[in-house]
């Protein structure tokens, strides 16, 4: 048994998430995660809402409620959501923890005292009008790369290129829309990430099984232009984590708190200590899994995300993590992510395009999103979400392969020996074939699980349950029942086990699935198989079981069609 840390890219707080921030980041976490504590692992696995920032006070602005609460509100809306989809945290944190608050300023303190911060005064834009600094998404102008006159001061939407303040064309304010705008000194502080350039190369260069998608966009970083350059993670804001120094004060940088890209990363370890403190436990018992000093030394720690997030955990939090000179655990594994896109577009959650993760819970259960999903991740490449495309690989998949078998089987039995496993009958030259089969396709099955290759993880799932099928088909009790009886119940045995074991295989993609079908076959018996000829014999004669529902009902062509013209627009 092995011990696995695992971080999924917290979800912004600014709305409902899409399914392309689910495939991106959550939902291939949750896979992993499920895996691993099914092969019988010790897993800690951490989310959290990511709640500061200039996005988070212009949401709250708009619903017209103090910041605070609208992040507590929409705390519990993404908490739910989770939920809804089986993502299976052992925590869902936030980052407006008084966890996060002390462990961020502890982190900035330990920076600071190792000489890896800089005080900088520096001049920010000022709006007078509004009494106040305009910071990031504070303020709106013209892009200077591709002219579109909504790009936002930290980054353009249009072109997606990352800006400045100062680097707007026609700059006005987000809040009231004044010009009335001049530059204004301002202190403020660097993470002289620049010191720290060449042990973040080393240890990025020590990372030979990564993605490519990873170590490229860090070693982008690392080398373009003059490289790794020092970040400001300071901003004159009022909600935030405020700027100390550790416990103390830090002259100078009242009423100022950290980016937020400063202290997100921060949380994945904070929300381990909520965790902790959730659970009544005493600090050793979050720290075994952060600190090497302190029982860290033998976690794997993978995190997911996208790829836009990738500059942040292949750099930042490691010039933090390394920067404090204290002995954190640092990532051992990065699975990033390409896009998914919505129907020749992209998913966006400030323009509402796409399909949102409650409203397609509204319409379809969660297995039939995640088994989707997850079969076509973005991970070679961007992937794309089309209507016709999702129809066609729930029903081939879901409902023709796996539900199918398992409606055949358990209705057959029933009606030829009731509900309960049939004994009788002895293994013969297929059986041992499929048995053979299953084994060899389990090996391939767990090999890509292990390498987190997730596209080809579904397929294998999916062979798996082929070869039930094809077995079934051959094997055709329905005629042997008419000569030869027996060997009819010990088909009909082997089906059902294998409907325990399709459960058990299929947890980590459709725990829903999963437990409906473990209900129907009346066991709680979830051990992952060592041996398949062995767990195949799981369910003995004179067990019960019942029929379950319709596991996967086919989506029509009239709702796929409801559906691509109800979510073609943009969600108001
Ligand atoms: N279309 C997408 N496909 C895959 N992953 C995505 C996509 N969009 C965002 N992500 C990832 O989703 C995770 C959560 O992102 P976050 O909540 O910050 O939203 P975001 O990146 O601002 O997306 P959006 O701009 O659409 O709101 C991040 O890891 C991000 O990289
Ligand atoms: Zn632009």
């Amino acid at each position: 048994m092995a011990r696995h840390l695992i971080t999924s890219a917290l979800p912004y707080i600014n709305g409902i998430k899409h399914l392309g921030n689910l495939v991106g980041s959550q939902l291939p976490a949750d896979l992993y995660a499920r895996y691993l504590r099914a092969r019988g692992h010790e897993v800690m696995f951490i989310c959290a809402t990511d709640e500061h920032g200039t996005p988070a006070e212009l949401a709250a602005a708009r619903t017209g409620e103090p910041v605070a609460e609208y992040c507590a509100r929409m705390h519990r809306v993404q908490a739910d959501l989770a939920d809804g989809f089986g993502l299976s945290f052992d925590l869902y944190g936030r980052s407006s923890s008084d966890r996060n608050h002390r462990l961020t300023q502890h982190f900035a303190g330990r920076l600071a005292d190792n000489g890896l911060i800089r005080e900088v005064t520096e001049k920010q834009v000022y709006s007078i009008d509004d009494g106040r600094f305009l910071p990031d998404r504070y303020i709106e102008g013209t892009c200077p790369n591709c002219g579109y006159d909504k790009a936002r001061g930290d980054q353009c939407e249009n072109c997606t290129k990352q800006l400045d303040p100062t680097d707007l064309i026609a700059p006005r304010s987000a809040i009231s829309g004044s010009t009335n705008l001049e530059m204004r000194e301002t202190k403020h502080l660097y993470l002289r990430q620049s010191a720290l350039r060449d042990q973040i190369a080393a240890w990025i260069d020590s990372k030979t099984d990564w993605p490519i998608l990873t170590t490229s966009i860090a070693r982008k970083w690392l080398n373009d232009g003059d490289g790794l350059q020092d970040r400001g993670i300071t901003r004159d804001l009022n909600w935030g984590i405020p700027v100390k120094r550790g416990d103390r004060d830090w002259p100078g940088m009242e009423g100022k708190v950290f980016y937020v890209w400063f202290d997100a990363p921060i949380e994945y370890i904070a929300a381990t200590a909520e965790w902790a403190d959730a659970h009544g436990r005493p600090d050793a018992d979050w720290r075994r899994w952060w600190r090497t000093d302190e029982g860290a030394d033998d976690v794997t720690y993978t995190q997911f995300m996208g790829k836009d997030n990738v500059p942040f955990h292949t750099l930042s939090f490691p010039a933090t993590l390394i920067g404090s000179g204290e002995p954190w655990k640092l990532v051992d594994y990065i699975k990033s992510f390409n896009y998914l896109t919505y129907d020749g577009g992209q998913f966006s959650t400030s323009q509402g395009r796409g399909v949102f993760m409650d409203q397609a819970l509204e319409i379809l259960p969660a297995d039939y999103w995640r088994w989707w999903l997850l079969s076509h991740a973005p991970e070679s490449g961007d992937s794309e979400f089309t209507w016709d495309n999702f129809q066609q690989s729930v029903n081939k998949d879901l409902a023709d392969v796996l539900g199918n078998f398992v409606s055949r089987v358990t209705k057959f039995c029933r009606s030829k020996f009731g509900e309960t496993v049939p004994g009788g009958g002895e293994y013969g030259a297929d059986e041992e074939r499929l048995i053979a089969d299953l084994t060899a396709r389990l090996r391939a099955y767990q090999d890509c699980m292990a390498r987190m290759e997730i596209r080809k993880s579904a397929a294998e799932l999916r062979a798996i349950w082929v070869l039930g099928n094809e077995y079934l088909q051959s094997a055709a009790p329905w005629s042997t029942f008419k000569t030869d009886p027996e060997r009819a119940a010990m088909q009909v045995r082997l089906g059902l086990n294998l409907i325990r074991l399709y459960a058990v295989l299929s947890a980590p993609f459709l725990p829903f699935a999963a437990r409906s079908m473990l209900q129907a076959m009346r066991t709680e018996n979830r051990a992952w198989p060592g041996d398949v000829a062995q767990a195949l014999q799981a369910l003995p004669e004179g067990h019960d079981f019942t029929v379950p529902d319709v596991l996967f009902a086919k989506i029509t062509d009239d709702q796929r069609a409801d559906w691509e013209q109800r979510f073609s627009g943009i969600r108001s």
